[in-house]
Order: structure tokens, then sequence, then C-alpha cells
């Protein structure tokens, strides 16, 4: 710990030094009448419930801000607004130095983090920043200059000593100066903290307070939730912003709270921590008449009576030009840049790429063993009817489930670096399904290598080439319903959710009831599984292709002519290249659909 006090104040000397953190655009955020509504209740009962009530506020720049309050009181609530995260049930008017903020451009010159770090566990420090400097500077930055940036951030936060370690291996002082160096590597002139402190003993608790206060006044707008700081973190707050219930109960200077409270006879007892008095008022434990002469008296966050005297003597912001912040961030990257941390982490995660290996290779070795060639005689064509259909499940289940349990782990970090800009929700669903086709078609050739000459099937090229064919496209559908249960869906309940979407798809393959014993009125059915063109894709490679007579090692085998089993399954010997094209097609509408239900989520979830 003493060493990295020791760096701190190394970092924080330098800056005094001047780096290029320094940033001369400045942004006062200024909200008048916010309100913030949402449902509460159930079903029909729902209910509107004000969260913030017609809030007023006015946060300069330079200054490191602490919005504070009981729990409930609508803190975090009211960064999720003012950082744009939130947007929906929101009425009343958001300025940037005096202007109708325009949310694109501010969200180029912001950042928000939340309060859980969520850092890519598996890349080290370095790996991190260099990804987030590749996401957020782009090419316009040159390579050294990029370095520089990345090693200045670094010392800056007391990093380098760690740069080498894995994010999930940091302490959590360590993780959280690691999420706010991730963030500072484009220069944001306005950042929003959701309880930077949680979670940290006193020391890194101090260490991030005195961090954020350093660079705030390096020209940026730091505003942060806290709970309940101790005396000397509160000090360091240049400004705060009391709430309770969604109204403003206090916004001024950190040094002019005691000041305020005896003007509202209130006056803070001597040897109390002001900022345990304020709660305790804010709390109601002092009557609720006092909580609504405070609001009064703050005229719900309208006064700047308290304000800081020199900030009022600042020239006035209003003249400062909006548009002026508006061009200086490169644009939000495009697909390709978001594949770079995703490709570190898959080689990394070589936990997960070994046990998917090694499945396949498992049940390949076991289906090879259970259906020894059963394709190769006309007597045991149905066993072998059964083989296709249980390969077809297990690669269906295997890539299904494993988006499903893995997908929404990831969501939180998707929903962090894409609100911050750090790529499009494009470039990022393009990337992760781009990144599984190595190791997808991997698994699949390894699976059918072994199991297709255990279990006697023809060999020809041809035949396991478009065996190996249908698979891929199966094991792609199956990751593609996986990506759209996961984006939806918790693990627990897309555990459950996922298999029973299999089950109509099952019932319709034609295996059971072939496709000519459906009822024509369920034939619709059929025409929508992706199962059913995979097992005609099957069929298709081991028994279509004018297949000669197989053998028979008994007095009589029913199937000897392969057409006659096609005939029984109801499909012609040339149907691969339908299925296929189908399956292509069911494909590619599936991705659209996951996409599709990501970005609903997305959007949901703020
Ligand atoms: N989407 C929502 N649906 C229903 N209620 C909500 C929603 N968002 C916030 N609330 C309610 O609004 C109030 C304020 O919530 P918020 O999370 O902003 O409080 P907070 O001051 O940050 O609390 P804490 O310090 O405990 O995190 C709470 O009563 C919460 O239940």
């Amino acid at each position: 710990m003493a060493q990295v006090e020791f760096e701190l104040s190394n970092s924080l000397s330098s800056s005094e030094s001047g780096t290029s953190l320094e940033t001369a655009d400045r942004i006062e955020i200024k909200f008048k009448d916010l309100t913030y509504t949402v449902s509460t209740g159930l079903g029909f009962k729902q209910e509107p419930k004000d969260v913030l009530k017609n809030l007023c506020g006015r946060f300069p720049s330079n200054q490191l801000i602490a919005i504070m309050g009981p729990s409930g009181a609508g803190k975090s609530s009211l960064l999720d607004v003012l950082s744009g995260y939130r947007s929906n049930g929101v009425t009343g008017q958001i300025l940037t130095n005096g202007h109708s903020r325009n949310i694109n451009a501010f969200r180029r010159v912001s950042c928000y983090i939340q309060q859980d770090d969520r850092l890519q566990p598996l890349l080290t420090v370095r790996e991190s920043m260099d990804s987030a400097a590749d996401f957020k500077l782009g090419h316009r930055v040159s390579k050294e200059e990029r370095s520089k940036i990345i090693e200045n951030v670094m010392s800056l936060l007391g990093l380098d000593e760690s740069q080498n370690t894995r994010s999930s291996q940091l302490s959590g002082g360590q993780k959280k100066r690691l999420s706010i160096a991730l963030e500072l590597i484009n220069n944001p002139r306005v950042m929003f903290l959701d309880e930077p402190t949680t979670g940290l003993d006193s020391q890194s608790c101090s260490q991030c307070i005195k961090l954020l206060k350093m660079i705030s006044q390096q020209g940026r707008t730091i505003i942060c939730t806290i709970h309940q700081p101790s005396a000397t973190l509160f000090q360091m707050f240049d400004q705060v912003y009391l709430l309770s219930g969604g109204q403003c109960l206090y916004q001024g200077a950190t040094d002019q709270l005691v000041n305020y409270l005896s003007s509202v006879n209130l006056p803070c007892p001597k040897y109390h921590n002001p900022a345990d008095f304020v709660i305790e008022l804010a709390s109601g434990e002092y009557g609720v008449d006092n909580i609504n002469a405070m609001v009064e008296q703050a005229q719900n966050g309208k006064s700047t009576q308290w304000f800081d005297k020199s900030y009022i003597m600042y020239p006035s912001t209003d003249s400062i030009n909006n548009s002026e912040y508006i061009d200086r961030t490169p644009p939000i990257q495009p697909a390709g840049r978001a594949a770079i941390p995703r490709a570190s982490q898959v080689k990394r995660d070589s936990t997960l790429t070994h046990l998917r290996i090694i499945v396949n290779i498992f049940v390949a070795l076991m289906l090879g063993v259970l259906f020894q060639n059963s394709g190769e005689y006309a007597s045991s064509v149905l066993i072998n009817y059964n083989l296709l259909f249980s390969i077809l499940i297990h690669h269906v289940m295997t890539s299904m489930m494993l988006n499903i349990l893995t997908f929404p782990m990831e969501m939180s970090i998707l929903i962090k670096e894409h609100f911050n800009r750090w790529y499009s929700l494009k470039a990022y669903y393009v990337s992760v399904n781009l990144l599984d086709i190595p190791v997808a078609g991997f698994c699949c050739l390894l699976f059918t290598t072994i199991v297709y000459p255990l279990t006697g099937q023809p060999m020809e090229l041809t035949r396991f080439t478009m065996f190996n064919c249908t698979s891929l496209l199966v094991v792609f559908i199956a990751q593609s319903v996986g990506y759209m249960v996961g984006a939806v869906f918790n693990v627990v309940n897309g555990t459950f959710v996922g298999p029973v979407l299999v089950v109509p798809m099952m019932m319709f393959s034609g295996f059971g009831v072939s496709i000519n014993d459906i009822p024509k009125y369920m034939r619709w059915g059929s025409e929508l599984s992706y199962l059913r063109y995979g097992l005609e894709g099957y069929v298709a490679a081991i028994y279509g292709l004018d297949r000669k007579t197989l053998q028979c090692d008994e007095l009589y085998c029913h199937y000897k002519e392969p057409k006659k089993f096609l005939q029984t399954v109801s499909q012609p010997s040339d149907n691969f290249w339908s299925s296929s094209v189908t399956l292509v097609f069911i494909l590619i509408v599936m991705k659209l659909i996951a996409y599709f239900f990501l970005s609903w989520r997305i959007k949901v979830m703020r």
C-alpha cells in the first residue's frame, strides 16, 4: 500500500508539471426541472413513481462534485439521467455550457464508470489499456503517441507496477483505478462515477478520491455518488449535492455546508462529521418538516447562494460555444476493432476452448463405439438414422448452451463499453461471430473425423464434406439461438428456455414422425425446423448421390437399396443442396434476429 501511495504522489507531481491529460475545454452541466418517472408494481397494477422531482442544479467544471443522500434518495438515478444512460421517463432540461445538450456530442466527451468494475478478467492491465486506446484513439494517433498516452495515464493512476497483472487478480482499489484509467485514455471532459469508493478500505478510498480531485483540477467535471464519506474524505470534494426522496436539500461548496445548516436552524453538532449529520437529516431522522425546509431553502437545487464565491466570479459559461467540444474525439470505431480484446480473451480463456475440444472428442468416441459400423450395413440403416439424429442433437445442444451460459456474463461489459462509445454494437456482434468460426470449425471437423469412419459411413471425400458442412451450418444456427436466448434471459432462465425451444424443432424434424405423416395443418412446423433440414442434409450425404446397394449381412434387408430408405423418410435423393440453402437462409435470419434482440436488450437495460 505504501508503494502505491508513493507512486500516486509521484504521479500527482508529474501531473502538476503538466501532462497531455490536461484539458482546455471545460464543460459545465446545468439541469432544470428534471423529473424521472418509472413504473412500479406488476402487471395491470403498475403505478408511476417520480424518482427525481423537478430537480435543478449546476455542476461547474474543474470541480469534484459529490452527490450524497440516503439509500433510495435517487443518487444513481440522477447520475444515470445526467450521463444519458437513461432517457426514458425523463423530462426537463439538461444544458451544457448554457446550451441545450446534444446527447451524441456529450457522450463523446463524457464517460460513466459504474459501481461494479466491468473489466475483461483475462486481460492484463497493459492489454486492457492497449485495447481501450485502440478503440478510443483509433488510427488518428500514432503508435508512439498512443503508447505515451497509455504510459502517462498508467503512471498517473499508479498502475505501472501492475501492468502485467490480469484484471481479475487486481485488488479492489487497483480495479477501480484501472476502470478510471481506461476511460481517461481519450481525455473525457466529464466523468460520472457511481459510488467509486464502495468496497475499498479507507486508504484506497482516500487514494481514489485524491486521484479524482487531481483529475478534476486538470479541467474536468467529475461527478460521483457517495454514500457516507469520512470527514477527511468529505473535505476533499469541492461541491456537494444533497438528495432526499428525489429532491435537492443542498447544493453548494463543501465548506459552506455547515453555514448553510445554521441558516436553516439545523446547526451541525460540534465534533460531528457534517457528512454524517446531513445524511441523518436527509433520512428524516430529524423529521420531514426539516427536509421540506431544506428543499425550500435550496430551491430544489436552483439556488447558487452557497456556491464557492470564486466560482460565481467566473466569466459566464454561457459564452462558451457548445459546439467547441464536438469534433475533437475520434468517431466510434468500425467493425473489426471490437475483435481485438475479445480475440485475446478467447486465446486466454483456454479452459473453455479445451473443454469444447474434449467434449467433441469424447462424444464422438462414445457414439463411434455405440454405433460401430452402423453406416455400412443395410440391416442397420435405421440404427444409423438414430445416430445421425444423435449427432444433430449433440451439435445443437453444445453450441447453443455454450452461448446461453457465457453470453449473459459478457452483457455487463458490453453495455459499459458500448455506452462509453468504445465500439458500435454492430462491430461487437460481427467480431463475436467471426471469432468463434475457427474454434467451432475445428471442433466440428474433429468430431466428424472421429465419428464418421468409426461408424462405417461411406469413405468418399464428397460425402464427408457434405456431412461436415451440414454439421457446421447446424452449429452456427444453434449458436445464434444461444445468442438470442442469452441476450434476452439471464443464465438461469436461459438454461430452461434454450432446451425448451429445441423441443418443437425435434418434433417437426421428421425423426420419429416422418414429414409425410405430419398432419397437413401442422406442416408449417416442419418448414421452420432447422433440425429437419440438418437431418435431410445428413441423410442426403450418407444415402443420396445414387449410393450403391448396401451390404446385407442378414437373410433379408429391407433397406438394401438406399433409395427405398430415402422414400421412407420422405426425401428425394438430391435433397442436399435445397436443405443446405434453406439452412443458410435460416442462419442469416437467426443472426439478424439475435442482433435485433441484443440491441433491444441494451436499450431496455438502460
Ligand atoms: N427502474 C426502476 N424501477 C422502479 N423503481 C426504480 C427504478 N429506478 C429507481 N427506482 C427507485 O427509485 C429510488 C431511487 O433509486 P436509486 O438507485 O437512484 O437510489 P440511490 O440513492 O442510488 O440508492 P443507493 O444508495 O441505495 O444505491 C429507489 O426507491 C428505487 O427503488
